[in-house]
């Protein structure tokens, strides 16, 4: 696998720590062994997070094309568009963000604060736009890249999620490669990796990533699009093209996708009682904050993995923090009573 001929941007502090999870672990039993790799401690520009590892193999693309405005999309409280403007902020250049109506949830706060008003603050040129949720490639977002030559600007496409730009899977082939250093280090091997799954480029670069070491399907990603079909494809079709342009040496199969669709509902974007359940007990056994978006639903879906006896005992499992927790204070009303 040669994945140091693609240049790197640092947008990240380095290696991600990887911590125990010892009160959680004996909470569950004892009986496995549960991790958190911390991404969402993995920069200090606006509280990182999984897109900007990512963006660190985009960047350089950016830069070198003489682009002077990122653009992106998401939902209205979307992780990628605030990461997007961090990085636009930090380079200095542009930014556009069109944020969709991905989320069937609104209060008086909810397109005022967290993500959102972070990317206002860091100057980004803030578009709200009707459509709903979709993973794929949208029209608001190819008028808001039109919108920028029109004006004489040079628009750099940055799809959600960055998934669907050919390098999107990159920053997490190079996150297994790091887990397998801290491995070394540590004296430890892990049996799985928990990844929570939308737009499914993190994912498909750790399938690509572990691959190297037939830890492809010890990847569990746990689906919050709550349209699990078009998630695997993506994913799928992503850790396919990463494998090649990283000369893995052989083709990703759909064997080596594992995505457990027990916890994305009801909807994208809507917290479940399990997802509220598993945010509070994991706030209050490590202190580690998840939101209702992401995170909150793969870490339910570990714990409940490990209630039911899914993972054998003795297991070494490895969470992926990927970010996500700005958005709580858009659902603040679900935790007025804690
Ligand atoms: C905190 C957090 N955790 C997991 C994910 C899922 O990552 P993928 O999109 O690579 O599957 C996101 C994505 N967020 C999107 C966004 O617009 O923020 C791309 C959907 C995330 O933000």
């Amino acid at each position: 696998m040669n994945l140091q001929k693609f240049p790197r941007y640092p947008l990240t502090f380095g290696p991600t720590p990887i911590q125990p999870l010892k009160r959680l672990s004996a909470h569950l039993g004892g009986k496995v062994e549960l991790y958190a790799k911390r991404e969402d401690c993995n920069s200090g520009l606006a509280f990182g997070g999984n897109k900007t590892r990512k963006l660190e193999y985009l960047i350089p693309e950016a830069i070198e094309g003489g682009y002077d405005t990122l653009v992106s999309i998401g939902g209205i409280q979307s992780n990628q568009t605030r990461q997007v403007a961090a990085v636009a902020a930090h380079l200095g250049m542009k930014c556009v963000l069109v944020q969709e109506n991905w989320v069937n949830y609104s209060d008086a706060v909810y397109d005022r604060v967290g993500n959102i008003e972070m990317s206002r603050i860091m100057g980004a040129d803030v578009r709200l736009d009707a459509a709903g949720f979709d993973i794929g490639i949208r029209k608001s977002w190819e008028d808001a890249m039109e919108s920028v030559r029109q004006a004489g600007g040079k628009p750099f496409p940055i799809p959600a999620g960055c998934s669907e730009h050919p390098k999107g899977g990159l920053g997490f082939v190079a996150f297994a490669e790091e887990v397998r250093q801290q491995e070394a280090e540590m004296g430890i091997k892990f049996d799985y990796v928990v990844v929570c799954a939308v737009t499914g480029s993190t994912h498909a670069g750790m399938v690509v990533g572990f691959a190297e070491d037939g830890r492809a399907d010890r990847v569990i990603g746990i689906d919050a699009s709550a349209k699990p079909q078009q998630t695997f494809d993506q994913v799928l079709r992503i850790a396919k093209n990463t494998a090649q342009l990283v000369e893995l040496g052989r083709d990703i199969t759909e064997k080596d996708v594992v995505l457990d669709t027990r916890f994305g509902g009801p909807e994208y974007g809507l917290p479940n009682e399990g997802t509220l359940e598993a945010i509070r007990l994991c706030a209050r056994m490590e202190g580690m904050l998840t939101d209702p978006v992401y995170e909150g639903k793969s870490m339910h879906g570990m714990i409940e993995k490990v209630r039911l006896g899914e993972f054998p005992a003795g297991s070494k499992v490895l969470y992926a923090h990927l970010g996500g927790v700005p958005a709580l204070n858009a659902y603040s009303f679900l935790f007025r009573n804690g």
